[in-house]
């Protein structure tokens, strides 16, 4: 089940957000992204080529989930992500229910941290296929308030060799706030390289 589509825990701004994206990707600029609790893919199998520990993979694979898709509705990651291929970026919708509190009333900072490296890795996957996080970089500029919905712009600035440089910022809804903002390097898997 794709759980990147609006549910009874969405506010109005996020399906007002919802909304005019898919309003935008109606002439095919802008691609609303699936996104499943653990959906096996082609790209699981590719991954399994780089941990030649298939025996854990085995074993542990089918309880597998991914990481922000496993709270129950509402009260943790609720988001959805936009790739405008043209511009080679990708937006992040997102609203953080009441499970990821750190400081009373505001966002975790890991809970932000899971959201850009979440939003950074899928642009960088679509860049550059199967990618893992080689460094990430975040400057908390202002506390997230809990359960309000905030804006990930994410983009690919540099390309060299299996390198991906990419970068982001958090905003709120109507822009006028600046929450975070993160650099990263995503490296592309190199098949002749086992990553254990
Ligand atoms: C919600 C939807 C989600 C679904 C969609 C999500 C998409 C997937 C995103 C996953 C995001 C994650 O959470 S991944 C989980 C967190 N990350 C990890 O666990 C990765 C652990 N690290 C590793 O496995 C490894 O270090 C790699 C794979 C990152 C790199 O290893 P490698 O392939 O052997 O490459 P290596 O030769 O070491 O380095 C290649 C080049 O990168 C440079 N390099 C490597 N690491 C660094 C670094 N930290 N800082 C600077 N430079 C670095 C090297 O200097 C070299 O440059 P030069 O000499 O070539 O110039």
């Amino acid at each position: 089940m794709d759980l990147s589509l609006p549910n009874p825990s969405w506010s109005k701004d996020m399906r007002l957000l919802f909304d005019q994206f898919m309003k935008k990707s109606e002439d095919g600029s802008w691609k609303h992204l699936p996104s499943y609790k653990n959906k096996f893919s082609r790209r699981i199998e590719d991954i399994k080529v780089f941990f030649p520990d298939a025996k854990l993979i085995k074993e542990k694979i089918s309880q597998a989930q991914l990481f922000p898709r496993n709270f129950e509705e509402g009260l943790g990651f609720e988001y959805a992500m936009f790739h405008n291929h043209a511009e080679d970026r990708t937006v992040c919708i997102f609203q953080g229910g009441p499970y990821l509190q750190g400081a009373p009333g505001f966002l975790h900072g890991g809970a932000i941290a899971t959201m850009i490296d979440s939003t950074l890795g899928m642009t960088a996957l679509i860049a550059g296929g199967i990618v893992m996080t080689a460094n990430l970089n975040i400057n908390f500029k202002r506390p997230i308030p809990l359960c309000s919905v905030v804006v990930i712009n994410s983009q690919v600035d540099k390309v060299e060799g299996r390198k991906l440089f990419l970068s982001c910022n958090i905003r709120s809804v109507d822009e006028q706030t600046l929450y975070s903002e993160a650099t990263s390097l995503f490296v592309k898997l190199d098949p002749e390289k086992s990553l254990t």
